[in-house]
């Protein structure tokens, strides 16, 4: 295996006692589906992106220096790389291992089907290949979340509109294709917090969020189809029929489990 094999523990993000409702229920969803879906046995892990995703390397890393030794984890950007890499676990890149046993990953919302809104944080292009790298044998493509991206529509909580990577030159033919024929007049470039001009992504790209009425949301994959038929576009923060199961940390403590045959089980959460 390649990568580092000093393994040591990973500080809680939060200190233990300190942790807010929500930031406990995000806790509570990352261990639980880790307890459930990070299988001994398994040797190629895909860990996501998100404020969820250091709660799943928690977990994962206290299950032990042995159960980790002989394990690879593969990053979707620059924040998992540093959080595999600073919890002392192998790091791999998925076009070494483009078979992975199990990823996990956070979302910005989920609906009834399990399709989901990612992008948020601009990691959905690696998001997506790792996403499809764990899907070729079990499917098990997991996403974990807090009781807020639990809806039934996409679009309910998360105003900020569909994520779509594109090339830098392509960004204003891609906008106005998106304001004139998608009926996304709202569309606009990301731009950038604390550096002038836009976000680029971890390949180098812009990002553009793209709202759209809650009609056209209530058939995500139509519409993500479109959008990636538009030149330019690389990636599209809309994944159709992909998790096998969501996981979503509730405020009473307990986790909502919704799986990809439309069963929906409450179950108490990992705490321990
Ligand atoms: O690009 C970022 C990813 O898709 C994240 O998984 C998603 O934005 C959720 O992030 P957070 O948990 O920070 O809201």
């Amino acid at each position: 295996m390649p990568g580092s094999t000093v393994l040591k523990p990973l500080k809680s993000p939060i200190p233990p006692g300190e942790l807010s409702v929500l930031e406990k229920s995000k806790q509570l969803a990352a261990w639980s589906a880790v307890d459930e879906h990070v299988h001994p046995d398994y040797r190629v892990i895909g860990i996501g992106s998100g404020s969820t995703v250091p709660y799943v390397v928690e977990r994962i890393v206290s299950q032990g220096a042995e159960a980790n030794k002989n394990r690879v984890f593969i990053p979707t950007g620059f924040q998992s790389k540093e959080l595999i890499v600073s919890s002392g676990l192998s790091l791999g890149d998925v076009d070494q291992y483009p078979t992975i046993d199990v990823t996990l990953d956070g979302a910005d919302e989920v609906d009834t089907q399990l399709n989901c809104i990612k992008g948020g944080g601009a990691c959905h292009l690696r998001e997506k290949v790792v996403a499809e790298a764990a899907q070729t044998q079990v499917h098990l493509f997991i996403l974990v979340a807090d009781y807020r991206k639990n809806v039934e529509y996409l679009g309910t909580n998360f105003k900020a509109g569909v994520p779509i990577e594109v090339v830098p030159f392509a960004y204003a033919k891609v906008l106005q294709n998106l304001h004139q024929v998608l009926n996304s007049p709202k569309a606009s470039l990301r731009m950038a917090v604390a550096k002038a001009g836009p976000v680029v992504t971890d390949n180098g790209n812009f990002v553009i969020d793209a709202p759209f009425d809650l009609e056209i949301m209530k058939e995500p994959y139509t519409i993500m189809a479109q959008i990636k038929m538009l030149t330019g576009v690389v990636e599209v923060g809309l994944f159709c029929h992909m998790a096998r199961a969501a996981y979503f940390g509730n405020q009473d403590g307990s986790v909502t489990v919704k799986w990809n045959d439309g069963q929906v089980q409450q179950i108490a959460g990992s705490n321990s």
